[in-house]
């Protein structure tokens, strides 16, 4: 069996128009998916994430960590963080995301959420430093969440079941014309992990 196919489905755009996001389902044979969770979850630098909220400095529950082809700083929330360098195993996985993207990236940003409390509130990934447009590649890891999309005009929503061990990709207009999310949940007592592969422009 090949371990970085297991499903073999093609990919599906689940947004109605202004933009695509392409749902690959599992792309990672459960077991080395499971390695890769426990391998993050050890190796990467977590630290809580921070924002700027009324000109107060706040932390949040959920942890994040942002590695890159060096030298790389994003600033978001308004607080600017400056990447660390990849290291084998998210070079590993970053690769099989290109390759099954037909993309490629220079700049990962990871989150952990512990369990369904900590969440993602409505945000479009547009900031400065992204390259405009250039595709963003959602790898899921640990427990099922539920992600959803809402058109900033229209208001339309737009749900998708984001499974251990699979791939969702937001190319094209979606980050001008539709906001997202990962919404909170009473349900989910298990840790989750995603990495969110994206290109940054060059300094
Ligand atoms: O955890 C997720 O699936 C969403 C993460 C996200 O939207 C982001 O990091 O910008
Ligand atoms: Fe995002």
């Amino acid at each position: 069996m090949d371990l970085f196919s297991p499903e073999l489905i093609d990919p599906i755009n689940i947004l109605p128009c202004d933009g695509k996001a392409y749902y690959y389902g599992e792309v990672i044979e459960d077991s080395l998916a499971k390695a890769y969770f426990n391998t993050l979850f050890q190796q990467v630098a977590w630290q809580h994430d921070q924002a700027l909220v009324y000109g107060k400095l706040i932390e949040t529950k959920r942890k994040v960590a942002w590695y890159a082809d060096l030298p790389f700083q994003y600033t978001y929330s308004g607080v600017t963080k400056q990447a660390l360098p990849w290291f084998n195993t998210l070079l590993e996985i970053k690769a099989l995301v290109e390759s099954k993207t037909n993309e490629t990236y220079n700049a990962c940003l990871l989150n952990l959420y512990h369990n369904g409390e900590e969440a993602m509130a409505w945000h479009s990934d547009a900031e400065k430093e992204l390259k405009e447009n250039a595709a963003i590649a959602s790898l899921s890891l640990g427990a099922e969440r539920k992600f959803s999309f809402k058109h900033k005009q229209n208001k339309q929503t737009v749900d998708v079941l984001l499974k251990h061990a699979s791939l969702l990709v937001m190319q094209g207009e979606t980050q001008k014309h539709w906001l997202h999310r990962l919404a909170p949940s009473k349900k989910v007592t298990e840790p989750r992990i995603n990495l969110t592969f994206r290109t940054m422009m060059t300094p």
